[in-house]
């Protein structure tokens, strides 16, 4: 079956489901999830994050649990339901990140499909070069369907009406699938999102499937397998939104924290279990001072927008998280730095001199940035 028809199918069956399902209560403005209605929001219960419906930004919405947390379904296999609630045992149950995407954004399936077309313009995109280097590059895919992603996560692709990778996922997915280290500098817009986090969702789902979720009694540490940091919260925030689409119903957990929020609600998220933590570097490191999160388990470490977050003067912070804690060295994790702009050579040095210590000097650098250009720079371990 070709790609295309397995989207149409999945959209047909999604369809079918919905219409079999109880029906929904009419969209209302301002949408409250059921079990938050009788509750009075706090002012940071008013998500800061600008959720991103692909490509098109919808406006502030209250978050359940404020400030861009999210509620996650304890277990590993949550029951599929399309309601926030509890269910027997008191366990909360998986929220549809589709579903409510489209609740909050008033927004059908088929509007979110012209949505993506209008993000990604593939006509131009397949004509721009791409660029990589490294020793033995995997070779780039063509389609989601030749790379193994598994069932879950393959379906989530449909969801989101993915039909075809950009030309970064097309050549960063299989780089990473191999366990390779990764440098990758691809155009705002070009769907970086995807290509780090369809590798680390596979991963974790098919490698970590003991990964222990509940601390036990009294202990308050989060052990997550795979870190994402990123420079601002509204892009934490962007990413946490797509991960946990991408993530749903794979039994893999999501959460974010970012500074300039009150910090109880992450907390609470994080007792939770996390195996995916997005962050920002200011706030990750109050936490894991705090002993709240360990990064002893990191085996994915990924840093988006890595010139801008030296830029914006996160050296000293990004350093102790790669460096000074218990995050494991670079042969024991898999490291892939994205971002928009080619970074300026003094801080690719900067970024290898801490991020791949042992990397030898004799590695060719980039001269200039072509702004429609990608660029690659493929590492091994
Ligand atoms: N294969 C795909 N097919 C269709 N749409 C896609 C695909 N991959 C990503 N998108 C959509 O394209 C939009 C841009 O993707 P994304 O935000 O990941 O880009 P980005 O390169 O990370 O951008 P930024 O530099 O702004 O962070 C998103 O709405 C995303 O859902």
């Amino acid at each position: 079956m070709s790609w295309a028809d397995a989207v149409a199918e999945a959209a047909e069956s999604e369809a079918v489901a919905a219409a079999n399902a109880a029906p929904l209560p009419p969209l209302r403005s301002s949408y409250v999830p059921p079990h938050l209605r009788s509750k009075s929001l706090s002012p940071d219960a008013v998500a800061f994050c600008p959720s991103s419906l692909n490509g098109s930004t919808l406006p502030p919405v209250p978050l359940p649990g404020g400030g861009g947390g999210r509620v996650f379904g304890v277990g590993r296999a949550p029951r599929r339901s399309s309601r926030w609630g509890r269910g027997a045992g008191g366990r909360v149950h998986e929220p549809n990140p589709f579903e409510l995407a489209a609740q909050f954004g008033g927004m059908d399936i088929s509007d979110k499909e012209n949505a993506v077309s209008a993000a990604i313009n593939f006509d131009v995109y397949e004509d721009i070069p791409v660029d990589t280097s490294g020793y033995d590059v995997p070779p780039p895919a063509n389609s989601f369907a030749e790379i193994d992603l598994g069932d879950a996560l393959f379906l989530n692709i449909k969801r989101c009406k993915y039909v075809k990778p950009t030309p970064v996922q097309k050549h960063a997915i299989p780089i990473l699938m191999a366990g390779r280290d990764l440098m990758a500098c691809a155009q705002t817009g070009s769907g970086k999102t995807a290509a780090f986090c369809f590798p680390i969702i596979s991963s974790v789902m098919r490698n970590h499937s003991l990964h222990q979720h509940i601390a036990p009694r009294g202990v308050r540490t989060t052990y997550p397998l795979a870190l994402i940091l990123s420079p601002t919260r509204e892009l934490s925030c962007q990413i946490h939104e797509e991960a946990k689409k991408f993530s749903y119903q794979t039994g893999v957990r999501v959460a974010v924290v970012y500074g300039g929020a009150p910090i109880h609600q992450q907390l609470r998220d994080l007792e939770r279990g996390v195996d995916i933590l997005v962050a920002t570097p200011g706030r990750l490191v109050d936490l894991v001072e705090r002993a709240r999160v360990s990064l002893q388990m990191i085996k994915y470490l990924v840093l988006d927008e890595a010139d801008r977050m030296l830029d914006m003067g996160f050296e000293p912070q990004i350093r102790r998280i790669v460096e000074q804690v218990d995050m494991p060295h670079p042969g024991a994790r898999q490291t892939m730095l994205f971002s928009a702009t080619f970074p300026q050579e003094i801080q690719i040095e900067m970024l290898w001199g801490f991020v791949w210590p042992s990397w030898p000097n004799s590695i060719p650098l980039w001269g200039g940035v072509a702004a429609s250009y990608f660029r690659w720079q493929d590492m091994w371990s």
